[in-house]
């Protein structure tokens, strides 16, 4: 069974000390709530990934773990298989012993867009809410974070970055918890929080900034990508029903709106440092994730248009500083 022993180990002296009051009981409701369904499978797999310490890492220029010569063409072979039973495979992309996960999404690209942009996260603590299979965390241990702390509620997400982490070591200061950001109390604690690709499946997405805020410390800096469209402060798209496909997109604002809504959040330093159109090479099928892309999505005579008629996948990257303690702020 997944164990967060170590986490609450580490946390145990440190200013998310407080968190252990709730913790232990939401994650022990997770772990039961997945006795059954996939996980114990997915656990069995982790429980086979047993391989030497790495001779080699790169987290600053790429996630690349192993420069793939300390295992035979037989056991590649293998671990290839092992890490094969995690499909479908999203984020990334991760060279792992040898074996080039190729995901759906470049995530390495979004973190290019982004990287000069943001105070650097040298000794820095980090929460990374949605972080799926965890691929922008290692980029930010990469730079020097002091700790990455991801939240994603999906399990299959959780066993892809535990079967990384274990072939990367498990000394590395990255945890992944399988919470959603709503199950979160006011942390008060993080020196840069990252929301990325998260907002627009939120039903309350001011409150969903508030949530960011409150895990920050005063002076803290959040870092916000998310789907935009064109318009002014008071332009917003609600889809009447799917957004390129997916079933659970609430609120597409311009970056305006989206930039007004982080004033009333009590945000302050609030700048847009990038937007950009997602390409058909930035998210694709590959053999790692062999299902439905952006090019299924959008329709097939204009791709600037989704296949429901709506503009094209279109995301904005915005840095905005927490500007008063928890405690002083007013709702
Ligand atoms: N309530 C919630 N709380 C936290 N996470 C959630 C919640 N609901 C969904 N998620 C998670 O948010 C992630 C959104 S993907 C972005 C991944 C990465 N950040 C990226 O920027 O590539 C979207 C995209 O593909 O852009 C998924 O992993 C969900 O499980």
């Amino acid at each position: 069974m997944i164990s967060f022993s170590s986490f609450y180990k580490q946390i145990a002296d440190s200013n998310l000390q407080h968190w252990l009051e709730t913790l232990p009981t939401i994650l022990g409701r997770w772990q039961r709530e997945h006795k059954h369904g996939n996980l114990p499978k997915w656990e069995k797999v982790l429980n086979k990934l047993h391989y030497p310490t790495p001779d080699f890492v790169d987290f600053s220029t790429s996630v690349t773990i192993g420069s793939g010569k300390q295992l035979t063409p037989g056991e590649q072979e293998k671990l290839k298989n092992l890490l094969g039973i995690f499909k479908p495979w999203r984020k990334g992309p991760y060279s792992v012993q040898g074996i080039d996960i190729d995901t759906e999404w470049r995530s390495d690209w979004k973190w290019e867009r982004l990287q000069a942009h943001i105070s650097p996260l040298k000794n820095r603590t980090v929460l990374d809410v949605g972080c799926g299979s965890g691929y922008h965390m290692w980029r930010m241990l990469g730079e020097g974070a002091k700790y990455v702390i991801g939240i994603d509620p999906s399990p299959l997400f959780l066993c892809q970055f535990e079967a990384i982490k274990s072939i990367a070591g498990q000394q590395h200061p990255i945890h992944l918890l399988p919470l959603g950001i709503e199950e979160l109390p006011p942390l008060d604690a993080f020196d840069t929080v990252f929301s990325m690709g998260v907002l627009y499946h939120r039903r309350s997405p001011i409150d969903h900034l508030i949530q960011l805020r409150d895990q920050l410390r005063t002076g803290g800096e959040l870092v916000l990508e998310t789907l935009v469209i064109d318009g002014d402060e008071n332009t917003v798209l609600v889809p009447d029903d799917r957004y390129g496909k997916m079933n659970n997109v609430w609120f597409l604002p311009s970056v305006a709106a989206l930039m007004l809504w982080l004033r009333k959040s009590d945000f302050i330093d609030i700048k847009c440092v990038n937007i950009d159109v997602t390409s058909l090479a930035e998210q694709r099928s590959t053999e790692w994730m062999p299902n439905e892309s952006l090019v299924d999505y959008l329709d097939p005579n204009d791709i600037n248009l989704t296949v429901e008629g709506y503009p094209a996948p279109k995301r904005a990257t915005i840095v905005a500083t927490k500007n008063q303690p928890n405690k002083d702020l007013v709702e």
